[in-house]
């Protein structure tokens, strides 16, 4: 006789004060096994945390079964990164249960703020591409689009980032110390993955040859599933991230024999695979373990998602029953994975197979840079996936007969378009791949999308026109405006309603309000709040003292030449230089405090170097007399969604300066500007479709756009040449050069001032004038209280396109077919 409550569908506990006590008290003492008196914050954190989750849990048991039952098509997310941020606060919200959250803590004599500031943010990324990825799937959950994510469940995120003398040193990012409460743990759905070995290929009679790959060593991917809840839609969908484990985790037979170390081997060279993030966001370093990485977790997630399916589902069907979106390149070896999947262990014959797959996959491609775009060797490859190499050649093969019958004899083509490549060693170029398997191949924004089809992947283009699209990102305003920024959200909800939090685009009813001088007042107030809550977070977090009265101009992402962090430096330098120097009086400078974010790759030198700079400029301006009141530079160190939900909500001008044709997308812009900052920027990446949203009077542009930038590389740039005839310039330069900032060393900065005046492959000095006359412009403007919060306003309103919304219906619409499941 089954239990009546067995069957009853899993009720979430009452959404009411009582309920949410009784549930929170229930967890710390039974699954903390601590009494509330007894209980420390961690013990109080972790209790909270699995009290929302049992609030959601049902909703996500439901949302399994709806899936299963419908066998609706899904979006399966590939993705290596995924910058997910804090979870309490925004499953609080997705839930509606902030204020009930915050009332039974307190009658419990808990803070909410104390034990919110207690998560530590699993930091399972590098940057764009990352926080992209979250903010995609917090959109297909509210929209109730069947997702799953998949990623690596690193035990090592991103590393922590501290400054010992104004350098950058890395510290591990042990954010599983005291656990991760979010996550459920499936070894029972573990899955093996192969590496290595050799491939056996056997010809029958008929002269039919079938390959089998003898792998020579394997581990185990054990999932991690965490919530992915949608806004007060009752929807919740699943990340799902694989961590790596030995097979056999320890060989007794080795320990007996007193090899005690070597017994374990085989678990730390498994567990290796998902160790840490790699902390490159633009040049691949070609390391094995990456590829190892990669491959692990899109192996495991195919043969789950397939599994998934039943033994008795037809994998002809795949396509209609899911799209595998490949996040850029690091995912697309899951092309020649599902080929093996069908060829080898599922009898499918090589046409047959490719018209499966070839219809399962899309891709997405984050950057323009060339030297970010995954080759790997053959060598590596081979040694490592050798049945998958052979796969992408036969891949290869067929692909080039097509390209042949186009145009037949140009063989220069051919080898351009080949995803072979011979030089400088033999190597498989993955964006090629993932552009032959791909159903669509989207940029990330307009300009992006174009540079990818005129440019990046203009031979294919001109193949298959129409398999080039545009997706612009989005970021969602659950996590950037109404977690982030309650003041102004609270403001926009009593002026235009509750509507616009999953339907941005209706920020549109504020504009008429930019008129109206009581709500300018009340939209200045929220920005004021902010720069408080701002103060009091940096105070405590960084002893930094942030003046409440000053523009604040920040300055936040990686560090990365192409951004040009040191064109921003040298505005800063060149206004100190023109104070010191007696040229300007500093009481006519309008008050700024600049505040840069940045992490830099480990290896990246440059980028350390730019960091150090930054720092010591800081140091002499915060501690100079002459520009007291003026001129305040701070960064603070370890800059991550955490402090990024805190920093943008009280900034007031956006930097946005990268050289025209290098930034894919950019998405700070997009936050900066939906949380009323104003944006100074080139015409690059979506800072072009920002600027034609809010108008060219709500925007500060400088600089060369795209062909002008071009033109002049075509030409030949001499940096020098901006150098000499600049005075400004080389005032500003030649302070940096003359130790002001290193102890009256000259050569500390000397690679960074001689690389800008010799190399400066991202053309700062070219802008500089441009940026400079800009800058003017921002101070004049600025002095205008009123024109400029209604100039803020306007970024607001006119800035609902790039919800992270938008960008999922875009990709619904143009790629996926997928519908929502209600
Ligand atoms: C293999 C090393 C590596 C790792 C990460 C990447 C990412 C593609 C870099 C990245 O994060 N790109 C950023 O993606 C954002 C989301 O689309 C864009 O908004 C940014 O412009 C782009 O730089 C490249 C190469």
């Amino acid at each position: 006789q089954t239990h009546p409550l067995a069957l009853a569908p899993v009720t979430p506990p009452p959404p009411t004060v009582d309920g949410f006590v009784k549930e929170f008290l229930h967890e710390l003492n039974t699954d903390q096994g601590v009494a509330l008196s007894r209980s420390s914050i961690n013990d109080q954190y972790t209790a909270l945390a699995h009290t929302v989750r049992n609030y959601l849990t049902a909703r996500w048991l439901e949302t399994g079964r709806k899936q299963r039952e419908g066998h609706t098509k899904s979006v399966a997310y590939l993705s290596a990164e995924y910058l997910l941020g804090r979870q309490l606060g925004n499953n609080l919200l997705a839930a509606n249960l902030n204020d009930v959250a915050r009332k039974a803590l307190e009658s419990c004599g808990l803070s909410l703020d104390t034990l919110r500031a207690q998560e530590v943010e699993p930091g399972l990324g590098n940057g764009g591409l990352g926080r992209l990825a979250a903010c995609f799937i917090d959109s297909l959950a509210t929209m109730n689009v069947p997702c799953v994510g998949y990623g690596i469940r690193y035990e090592y995120g991103i590393f922590r980032q501290t400054f010992v003398n104004g350098e950058q040193v890395e510290q591990p990012d042990s954010w599983l110390a005291l656990g991760n409460p979010w996550e459920i743990a499936h070894p029972e759905a573990a899955v093996k993955v192969n590496f290595g070995g050799r491939v056996e290929t056997v010809t029958d009679e008929a002269g039919v040859a079938t390959s089998t790959w003898v792998p020579e060593w394997n581990v185990l991917g054990v999932p991690y599933n965490i919530m992915v809840p949608g806004y007060l839609n009752g929807r919740v969908n699943t990340l799902r991230l694989w961590s790596a484990q030995a097979t056999q985790a320890f060989d007794l037979s080795i320990f007996n024999a007193g090899d005690y170390a070597q017994a374990v081997r085989a678990q730390t060279f498994a567990e290796n695979i998902s160790k840490v993030l790699y902390p490159e966001d633009s040049t691949p370093q070609g390391k094995e373990l990456r590829l190892q990485q990669q491959y692990f977790f899109v192996a495991c997630s195919l043969r789950d998602f397939i599994d998934n399916q039943g033994e008795d589902f037809d994998l002809r069907d795949l396509p209609e029953r899911v799209i595998f979106q490949l996040n850029d390149t690091h995912p697309v070896i899951a092309v020649p994975e599902l080929m093996r999947i069908l060829i080898d262990e599922r009898g499918f014959d090589w046409n047959d197979a490719w018209a499966i797959t070839s219809k399962c996959f899309a891709y997405t491609c984050h950057t323009l840079l060339p030297e970010a775009l995954e080759v790997w060797s053959v060598e590596l490859l081979g040694r490592l996936l050798p049945r998958h190499l052979e796969i992408i050649y036969r891949i290869n093969t067929e692909f080039l007969e097509v390209v042949r019958e186009r145009w037949p004899d140009d063989y220069l083509r051919l080898g351009r378009m080949s995803i072979v490549t011979e030089y400088p060693e033999r190597g498989i170029r993955m964006a090629y791949l993932a552009t032959v398997a791909g159903i669509k191949v989207n940029g990330v924004a307009a300009l992006h999308s174009q540079l990818l089809r005129d440019k990046v992947l203009n031979d294919f283009a001109e193949l298959w026109p129409d398999k080039f699209i545009n997706v612009t990102n989005g970021v969602t305003p659950r996590r950037f405006m109404k977690l982030a920024n309650p003041h102004l959200s609270d403001l926009i909800t009593d002026t235009i309603g509750t509507g616009w939090v999953t339907d941005l685009e209706r920020l549109e009813e504020l504009a008429p309000y930019a008129d109206d001088a009581d709500f300018r007042a009340a939209f200045r107030e929220a920005k004021h709040a902010n720069k408080i809550r701002l103060r009091d977070r940096l105070r405590v977090r960084d002893g930094i003292e942030l003046p409440t009265d000053h523009m604040l101009d920040v300055m936040v992402k990686r560090l990365h030449e192409y951004k040009r962090q040191t064109l921003k430096l040298l505005h800063i330098v060149s206004l100190y230089e023109q104070i010191i120097s007696g040229k300007v009086d500093a009481a006519d400078v309008t008050p700024r405090t600049f505040v840069f974010g940045a992490k830099a790759a480990p290896g990246y030198r440059m980028a350390k170097n730019i960091i150090h700079l930054i720092n010591n400029v800081g140091e002499v301006v915060n501690n100079d007399p002459a520009v007291e009141g003026r001129l305040k530079v701070f960064f603070p160190a370890n800059y991550n969604v955490t402090l990024a939900e805190r920093l943008i909500p009280a900034a007031d001008l956006s930097e946005q300066i990268s050289l025209a044709g290098m930034e894919a997308s950019g998405t700070g812009n997009m936050k900066f500007a939906l949380n009323g900052a104003i944006t100074i920027g080139t015409d690059d990446g979506a800072n072009v479709e920002i600027r034609k949203l809010v108008g060219d009077d709500n925007f500060f542009l400088f600089g060369m756009d795209e062909p002008q930038v071009a033109a002049l590389g075509a030409k030949g740039y001499h940096p020098g040449e901006y150098y000499e005839s600049d005075p400004r310039l080389k005032a500003t330069l030649d302070l940096i050069a003359s130790g002001t900032f290193s102890n009256g060393d000259h050569q500390t900065f000397e690679p960074v001032v001689s690389n800008l005046v010799h190399n400066d492959r991202f053309m700062a000095l070219a802008d500089f004038t441009s940026y400079i006359e800009a800058q003017a412009k921002v101070d004049a403007a600025y002095a205008d209280t009123e024109a400029w919060t209604r100039s803020a306003i306007l970024n607001v309103a006119r800035c609902g396109f790039f919800s992270s919304d938008r960008s999922m219906k875009d990709y619904i619409k143009l790629i996926w077919g997928t519908n929502p499941v209600l």
